[in-house]
């Protein structure tokens, strides 16, 4: 399969002087990373904590500057997400990890899910807009009813859901996914990981799935990036890296992951 996302050689830093190649001092938080996802592939980074993955994918969908390296999607160089073309724009949408904080509370799920279609008016159903909006809660497993409620009155994975939904409302390719589940409950973010298995077979999604959790990645990743302190330490098939990592890094994360009990 050719790739869809490339990343090539990434680097930022926060603080220090100057711009751009010649930023100088400050904290290097990704240091020269490359990353590929083909069409329809799940690819998950993992990381300790500040290990800069989602500095990664906040360059990915143009949220954050890099001071040089690229991105490029179907072989089309990314700038910063206000200056993308509409398509592109539309093509990779994120799913952040906690969407209490990236939805509105006080908005209902019709005027979010509505509010994505305004923004991204090719993606806009063209008949029925409350059919539309059905159909969409419904890829998601929502009822219809949900629509009319406001997301602070929802639950957590409920939530999630809804932010699910606005992303793949706009007729997405690629699904950033940061720390997407890691605020659920156990058994929420099994279900949530189970939705978003379905919806890549369903949508034809490829999935850049940011993650601490091996536990999880094991259960929907097709291939890992194992990140260390702004590298990328070892990537390969799910099965070879989570099974016989080669990296003492993924050994260790490894050991981490099943003293607390996680199958990975
Ligand atoms: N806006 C910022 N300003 C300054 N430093 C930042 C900023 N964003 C991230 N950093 C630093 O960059 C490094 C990488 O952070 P990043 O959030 O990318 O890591 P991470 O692996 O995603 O960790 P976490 O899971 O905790 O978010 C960290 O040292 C972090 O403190």
């Amino acid at each position: 399969m050719s790739d869809m996302l490339e990343v090539s050689d990434l680097r930022v830093t926060f603080g220090g002087r100057g711009r751009g190649r010649r930023r100088r001092g400050g904290l290097v938080a990704v240091d020269g990373v490359s990353l590929r996802v083909a069409p329809e592939e799940t690819l998950a980074v993992v990381g300790e904590s500040g290990s800069g993955k989602t500095t990664v994918a906040r360059c990915v969908v143009g949220l954050q500057r890099p001071d040089s390296g690229s991105v490029t999607f179907d072989g089309r160089p990314l700038g910063p997400a206000g200056r993308r073309p509409p398509e592109l724009q539309r093509a990779i949408q994120m799913v952040f990890q906690d969407p209490r904080s990236s939805l509105n509370p006080r908005m209902s799920v019709a005027a979010l899910i509505g509010e994505a279609w305004r923004t991204h008016p090719a993606s806009a159903p063209p008949g029925d807009r409350a059919e539309a909006l059905h159909r969409v809660l419904a890829d998601v497993g929502l009822d219809g009813d949900v629509a009319e409620r406001r997301a602070g009155d929802l639950s957590g994975g409920q939530c999630q859901r809804v932010s699910i939904a606005r992303a793949l409302a706009v007729g997405p390719r690629l699904l950033v996914c940061d720390e997407a589940v890691s605020a659920l409950d156990v058994s929420v973010q099994a279900q949530i990981l189970r939705l978003l298995v379905d919806l890549r077979r369903s949508h034809r999604l490829a999935l850049l799935f940011i993650s601490h959790d091996l536990g999880v990645v094991h259960q929907i990743a097709d291939r890992v990036a194992v990140m260390r302190h702004g590298v990328v330490v070892e990537e390969g098939p799910a099965g070879e890296v989570l099974g016989a990592p080669r990296h003492e890094y993924t050994q260790t994360l490894l050991d981490a992951a099943l003293d607390l009990g996680v199958e990975a």
